[in-house]
């Protein structure tokens, strides 16, 4: 991850907001005043260059100090890390007559420094943070800006879309590829930006440095605490969206159907944001007053600020309603008036791998691909799918290696209480054991359940189970093209799976 992808004439330390300081008592050179001219920064010490900053960051696995050593070897023209960092570096740094930069919170210097590098940045960004929803509203309301002509993206899990593409390892990516993307995007004519604001990416100031107009929240679950260390750690790593990141006078857009919706509405307007509440409650300014659901989609009437309208969505899903006013209040924060965003609002389309209708048997039965991967977003999503069906939902369900353990039994515990038929299988085991990952699974799921390992052969017991008027919900990996097993990734698509499926079922291959 570098900038050196991007020319810069002469660009000094000073001028990316660094200071070199005398850190003789951090166990470094004498620094201090020093001002090189910078070529490149990077936060990974393969990728530096002659000329580079390294910003040598405290990691979760190891202190970026270790490979300072490296980065001189390759003649970095400046260091920025903590004091943990060059105290962990004293020998090497020992004698080097480059400029060292000790920061208190070296990741928020990082990001000030990547903000300033590559400089451009779309006129409007907003970003979107909550448990479940992000993707989905962060493609609507690009999707919304696009249909009223405006050049936008979408930029998170499903990599950079819209008027820009790129693809990005992380929902919320380190500091030196977002701004990097957003500079090209600004360079491809894109003026309006959607972020996802994951909880690792706020926590770990990812999103500093970006000049952004309006936050949203959409709601909060379990999930990540393998990360956080606890409900109020990841709670609070989603407010830092609306008490730090945001620009003063920004806009908040927040769900308040939950206690933790009104928790967050309260630290947007401690911190002075203009509020907009979203919800199904009489004091939500965009709100929900009804739905009407049928297999190809719902009517939606909802009100803005009081006044009612009726509009056909393509969606599958009641919780859909609620991103799309989320997208709604967004849109109108960046200044889009709220009469336009109305006429263009029906054409909203699904989001690849979010409640996405697949594939159909010949007897009528539905299969549904969607990216649940956490026992809120299964509990939705299986209680979303029900008033479009008329029979019984299948659920086919897995969980994920190497994160939150403790999510699996609640997962599958979500699948026995709202899905009719439900077969267990395998999502991305990683590094663990598959066989203790669906243990963990069934353990919720109870034992009526049955046990598939390999995910096509569940893909096609679930499409063998559908009679007239079921429909099958494929849960966990939603817009995927990779299962990972160990530290290989095979290709795998569960919507091409479910197609294969009936296909062979219904004899066309
Ligand atoms: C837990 C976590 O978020 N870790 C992220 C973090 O790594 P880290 O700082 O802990 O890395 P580390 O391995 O301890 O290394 C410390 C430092 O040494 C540097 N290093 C390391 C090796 C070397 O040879 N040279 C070197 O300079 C590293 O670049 C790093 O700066 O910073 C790295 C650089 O930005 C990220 O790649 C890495 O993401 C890991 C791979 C990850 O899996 N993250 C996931 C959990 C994540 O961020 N997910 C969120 C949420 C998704 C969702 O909502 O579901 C996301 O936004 O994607
Ligand atoms: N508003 C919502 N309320 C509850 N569940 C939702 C909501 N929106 C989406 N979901 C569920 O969460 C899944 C993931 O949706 P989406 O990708 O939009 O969220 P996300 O926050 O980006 O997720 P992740 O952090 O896992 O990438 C969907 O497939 C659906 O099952
Ligand atoms: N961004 C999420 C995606 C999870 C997707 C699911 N298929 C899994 O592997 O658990 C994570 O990395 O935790």
């Amino acid at each position: 991850m570098t900038g050196d992808d991007v020319t810069r004439d002469e660009v000094t330390l000073t001028q990316l907001g660094l200071r070199a300081r005398d850190v003789k008592d951090a166990g470094g050179s004498d620094g201090g005043g020093r001002d090189p001219v910078i070529t490149g920064l990077s936060i990974d010490s393969r990728t530096v260059r002659p000329g580079h900053l390294f910003a040598a960051l405290p990691g979760s696995a190891v202190h970026g100090g270790e490979f300072i050593q490296y980065a001189l070897r390759m003649q970095a023209a400046a260091i920025l890390t903590d004091r943990k960092g060059a105290a962990i570096a004293a020998d090497a740094l020992a004698g080097w007559d480059g400029a060292l930069v000790v920061a208190e919170d070296p990741r928020a210097a990082l990001a000030g420094a990547a903000s300033l590098w590559f400089r451009d940045q779309p006129d409007h960004v907003v970003a979107v943070t909550g448990t479940s929803g992000k993707t989905s509203v962060a493609s609507f309301a690009r999707q919304i800006w696009q249909a009223l002509g405006h050049k936008a993206i979408s930029l998170g899990t499903m990599g950079v879309e819209g008027d820009h593409h790129a693809k990005l390892a992380h929902t919320t990516p380190d500091p030196l590829t977002l701004h990097r993307v957003l500079a090209e995007a600004v360079a491809a004519g894109v003026t309006h930006a959607a972020l996802e604001a994951s909880s690792h990416g706020l926590d770990q100031r990812r999103l500093d440095g970006v000049r952004m107009q309006a936050g949203a929240f959409t709601n909060f679950s379990q999930d990540h605490l393998d990360y956080h260390a606890g409900f109020d750690e990841y709670f609070a790593a989603k407010a830092l969206l609306f008490n730090r990141v945001l620009d003063d006078g920004a806009s908040a857009i927040i769900n308040i159907d939950s206690a933790r919706g009104r928790q967050m509405a309260d630290i947007a307007k401690d911190r002075g944001l203009a509020l907009t509440t979203v919800g199904r409650g009489e004091d939500a300014m965009l709100r929900i007053l009804g739905q009407r659901y049928d297999a190809t989609g719902q009517d939606l009437r909802f009100s803005i600020m009081g006044q009612a309208h009726l509009v056909r969505l393509p969606l599958i899903g009641g919780f859909q309603a609620e991103n799309v006013l989320a997208a709604m209040g967004l849109c109108l924060a960046s200044g889009d008036a709220a009469g336009d965003i109305l006429r263009v609002l029906p054409h909203v389309t699904t989001v690849r791998g979010r409640m996405q209708l697949t594939a159909q048997r010949e007897n009528g039965a539905t299969v549904f691909v969607d990216y649940a991967h956490k026992p809120g977003a299964v509990t939705a999503a299986l209680q979303s799918l029900r008033p479009h069906v008329m029979g019984r939902i299948v659920c086919v369900i897995g969980a994920g290696g190497d994160r939150d353990r403790g999510k699996r039994p609640l997962m599958g515990q979500a699948a026995r209480e709202n899905a009719d038929v439900v077969i267990i299988t395998d999502d991305n085991p990683r590094t663990e054991d598959p066989a203790l990952i669906r243990a963990a699974v069934i353990e919720g799921a109870g034992p009526e359940a049955s046990e598939v390992p390999d995910r096509a052969e569940a893909i096609l017991r679930g499409v063998d189970a559908l009679q007239p008027g079921d429909a099958l919900l494929i849960c966990g990996k939603g817009h995927e093209t990779g299962q990972i097993v160990g530290q290989d990734v095979y290709p795998f698509d569960d919507g091409e799976q479910a197609s294969v499926a009936v296909a062979a079922l219904d004899g066309r291959i």
